[in-house]
C-alpha cells in the first residue's frame, strides 16, 4: 500500500530569507564601494593607467570581489559613465521639480552641474572617461546629447512663453551652452582642478542668457 505521505516540517524560510537578504545587501554595498573606487581611480589616473588591482585596493576588497560585479576594466568604465549620466539626470529632475521659469531653469541646471563637476568624483570620472572614450574598447554612453536636449526643451518653452529674443534658435542656444560648459569645465579642470568652475559657468550664463532673453 502506498505509504502515507510523510508530513514534512514547513521549510523554515526565515533564516534563509534573512540570510539571502543580508547577502544581497552586502553585494549591493560592495558593488557601490567598487564603483566609487573605480571613479576615484579613473578621475585621478585616467582609464589607461588604472588596473583592476588599483580599484580593488582603493575599495578595500579582493580582485575577485571586483570581478564578481564587473567582468573587466571596460565594464567598470561603462558603469561609471552610466552613473555619471544618472547623476546629471537627477540634477535635471530636481531643477524640473523646482518649477522655475524656463530661462531660470537653464541657469539653475548649469549652475548645479558646475557644482557637481567640482565636487562629485563620479561626475569627474565620467567626464574624463568620455574624453578617453576612444581608448576604451567598449560601447560608452553617447555624450552631450541628453544634456543638450534638456536645455533645448526649456529654451523652446521660453520661446513659447515669449521670453526668447526674436530669431533666437532654442536648439542652437542649447548647443552653444553645452559647448561652452564642456569647454569651461575642461579648462577649469586643467588649470585649477575645477576650483573656479562655478565662476566660469556664471560668466557663460551672463554672456549667453541675456542675448537669448526677449
Ligand atoms: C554638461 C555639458 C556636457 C557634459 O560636460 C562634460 C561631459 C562629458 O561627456 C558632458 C556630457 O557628456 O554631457
Amino acid at each position: 500500500e502506498r505509504s502515507a505521505p510523510r508530513s514534512r516540517p514547513a521549510r523554515d524560510t526565515a533564516p534563509r530569507h534573512r540570510d539571502t537578504g543580508l547577502k544581497q545587501e552586502r553585494a549591493v554595498r560592495t558593488r557601490g564601494q567598487v564603483l566609487d573606487a573605480a571613479a576615484k581611480a579613473f578621475a585621478t589616473k585616467g582609464f589607461p593607467a588604472v588596473t583592476v588591482q588599483d580599484v580593488a585596493e582603493l575599495a578595500g576588497v579582493t580582485k575577485g570581489a571586483v570581478y564578481f560585479h564587473f567582468a573587466n576594466k571596460e565594464a567598470l568604465a561603462q558603469a561609471v559613465a552610466e552613473e555619471f549620466y544618472h547623476v546629471l539626470g537627477v540634477i535635471g529632475q530636481e531643477v524640473e521639480e523646482a518649477g522655475l521659469p524656463p530661462l531660470q531653469a537653464v541657469s539653475e541646471l548649469l549652475e548645479r552641474t558646475a557644482v557637481a563637476f567640482r565636487d562629485d568624483t563620479m561626475v569627474q570620472a565620467g567626464a574624463r572617461l568620455q574624453i578617453e572614450r576612444s581608448l576604451i574598447g567598449a560601447e560608452m554612453p553617447m555624450p552631450y546629447l541628453g544634456y543638450t536636449e534638456s536645455l533645448t526643451t526649456w529654451l523652446r518653452q521660453a520661446r513659447t512663453e515669449g521670453h526668447l529674443a526674436a530669431g533666437t534658435s532654442p536648439e542652437a542656444t542649447a548647443r552653444v551652452l553645452v559647448s561652452a560648459f564642456f569647454g569651461a569645465q575642461h579648462i577649469s579642470w586643467v588649470l585649477n582642478d575645477r576650483a573656479d568652475i562655478a565662476d566660469r559657468v556664471q560668466e557663460i550664463l551672463t554672456a549667453v542668457v541675456p542675448l537669448a532673453a526677449a
